[in-house]
């Protein structure tokens, strides 16, 4: 399938380069046509030795971007190759970059590793994706009683069961 970029939403956001070396290594972009993500480079002075289960380590990225938006943010997930062969994944579950934050962004690395195998990342290494996400941030009221009802009522958090229904 053809996506013409003209049919995408693609809003223009400022970047700035805070570590020039990226120059070198890979400015930010979309290593595909399609890709959903651009990937984030860690910009470290040496190489950082992660420990199985150590606490999670803040890995500079040299970018910082203003969206300015209410209508997207950014998220930060895990590269899949490297979360599911090496068990690089990222400290926060998840990391939140703000429309409204214009510091340095940073990732939160962990090694999921049950024993014994360290992972090693690089000065320059492509360690995680940032993906850009449409938000929807309704009003919220507080109410003493919903006004509607559904299906599912007030039935709690697992509450439909597992087994699937024919
Ligand atoms: O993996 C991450 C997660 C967050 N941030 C930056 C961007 C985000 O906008 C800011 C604050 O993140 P968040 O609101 O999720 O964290 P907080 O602990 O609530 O911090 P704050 O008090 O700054 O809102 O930190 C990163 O650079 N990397």
């Amino acid at each position: 399938m053809n996506v013409s970029p003209a049919s995408t939403f693609a809003p223009e956001i400022e970047v700035r380069i805070l570590d020039e070396r990226l120059h070198a290594w890979g400015l930010p972009r979309y290593q595909t046509d399609l890709a959903a993500g651009i990937d984030l480079i860690a910009c470290l002075d040496a190489p950082l030795r992660i420990e199985p289960q150590a606490a999670a380590q803040l890995v500079p990225t040299g970018l910082a971007m203003h969206m300015d938006s209410d209508a997207f943010f950014a998220m930060i997930v895990a590269r899949s190759g490297l979360g599911h062969k090496k068990g690089l994944v990222l400290g926060n579950g998840t990391g939140i970059i703000d429309a409204d934050y214009m510091a340095q962004i940073y990732v939160s690395v962990w090694n999921r590793n049950p024993a014994g195998e360290a992972i090693v990342i690089e000065p320059g290494d492509r360690i995680a994706q940032l993906l850009f996400v449409p938000v929807v941030r309704p009003r919220l009221k507080v109410v003493a009683e919903f006004s509607g009802d559904s299906a599912r009522g007030q039935g709690g958090f697992g509450s439909t069961g597992v087994a699937a229904k024919g």
